[in-house]
C-alpha cells in the first residue's frame, strides 16, 4: 500500500480516525466493548463572538443499544451534536457522560483514546483521502499500520466494502461517485465495529435502492449486536425506522417521539 505525504487533511483526519496511536507497534484492537450509556445535562455550545449558543439539551439518557434519530431544519444544530458526543467539539457549558465517563473532563489525549475505543463515525462530507483506493480508506482507523495491515483486517474491509456494494480494487476514491463515495465512508466507519456509532446524514448521496440497503445494514448492526446508533438524517424513509427521534429547530429539542 502506498503511504501518502502528510498534507492538511492528515492534520485534520489524524485525531478523528484516531492515529494518535501510530507511533504504537501493533495495530489498535477491535473496539469490543459494550455499548455505555449516554447522559447529557444543560449541554450549551456557542462559538466565539456568537451572542448567543447555536445549541441548548438541557437533558437527554439514551439507553445503550439505542437507535436514535436526530431531524431538523438546516442549521439546527444537528452535526455539532454528534461532534460534541465524540469530544471532537467542546460544550460551553453542561456535561456528557457515556457510562462513568464525562467526556467534557476529558484531555484532548484521554478523549482521542476513549474515541478510539467506542466510536465510529460517518461524516457528512465522508472525509475520504481521494488518493487511495476505496480498500486503503477503509483501512484508514487502522492508521499508518494500515500499509501493513494484517490479511485478516483487508479481508474484513473489502467484505465491508462488498456490503455496501463498492468494488475494492477501484484506483482511487476520487474516482468514485458520491454515492460510491458515502458508501466507502460507511464501510469505514464499521471496520472496527464501534459500540457507538454516529452517523450524519449517511444516505444523503444515495439513490433510494442503496440507501435502503445502507439503512438496513446500520440498522442489523446496531440490533444484532446491541450497538448504540445516533443517525442525523433528513431522509424520511431512514427517520421513520428509528424507534426514538429527536426533532431540533435553531438549536432546541423542539419533539421527542418513542415508538410505543
Ligand atoms: N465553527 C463554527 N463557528 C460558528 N458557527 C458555526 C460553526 N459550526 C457550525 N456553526 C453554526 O451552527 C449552526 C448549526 O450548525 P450544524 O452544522 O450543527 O447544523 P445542522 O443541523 O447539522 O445543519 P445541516 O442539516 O445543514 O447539516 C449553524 O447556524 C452553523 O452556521
Amino acid at each position: 500500500m502506498k503511504k501518502p505525504a502528510l498534507s492538511a487533511w492528515s492534520v485534520w483526519l489524524m485525531p478523528i480516525l484516531n492515529w494518535s496511536d501510530m507511533a504504537h507497534s501493533n495495530p489498535p484492537s477491535p473496539k469490543t466493548g459494550a455499548s455505555p450509556a449516554l447522559e447529557i445535562n444543560q449541554l450549551s455550545l456557542r462559538f466565539a463572538r456568537q451572542a448567543s449558543p447555536i445549541l441548548t439539551l438541557p437533558f437527554l439518557a439514551v439507553e445503550p443499544g439505542t437507535i436514535l434519530g436526530v431531524a431538523g431544519p438546516s442549521g439546527s444544530g444537528k452535526s455539532s451534536l454528534l461532534y460534541l458526543l465524540t469530544g471532537l467539539l467542546r460544550p460551553s457549558k453542561g456535561s456528557i457522560h457515556w457510562g462513568a465517563t464525562d467526556l467534557t473532563a476529558l484531555s484532548e489525549g484521554a478523549c482521542d483514546a476513549w474515541r478510539r475505543k467506542y466510536v465510529g463515525f460517518i461524516f457528512q462530507d465522508f472525509h475520504l483521502i481521494g488518493e487511495l483506493s476505496p480498500l486503503e480508506n477503509v483501512l484508514l482507523p487502522a492508521g499508518f499500520h494500515g500499509w501493513h495491515t494484517p490479511a485478516s483486517l483487508r479481508k474484513h474491509a473489502a467484505s465491508l466494502l462488498d456490503l455496501v456494494g463498492v468494488p475494492a480494487n477501484r484506483r482511487s476514491v476520487a474516482d468514485l461517485s458520491r454515492g460510491e463515495q458515502q458508501r466507502v465512508a460507511i464501510a469505514r466507519a464499521l471496520l472496527f465495529d464501534p459500540p457507538i456509532l454516529l452517523a450524519d446524514e449517511p444516505t444523503a448521496s444515495l439513490d433510494n435502492a442503496a440507501a435502503e440497503n445502507c439503512a438496513d445494514i446500520l440498522f442489523a448492526n446496531a440490533r444484532e449486536n446491541n450497538r448504540t446508533l445516533i443517525i442525523v438524517s433528513h431522509d424520511h424513509t431512514v427517520i421513520d425506522r428509528c424507534p426514538r427521534v429527536l426533532q431540533f429547530d435553531k438549536g432546541h429539542l423542539l419533539t421527542e417521539n418513542e415508538a410505543a
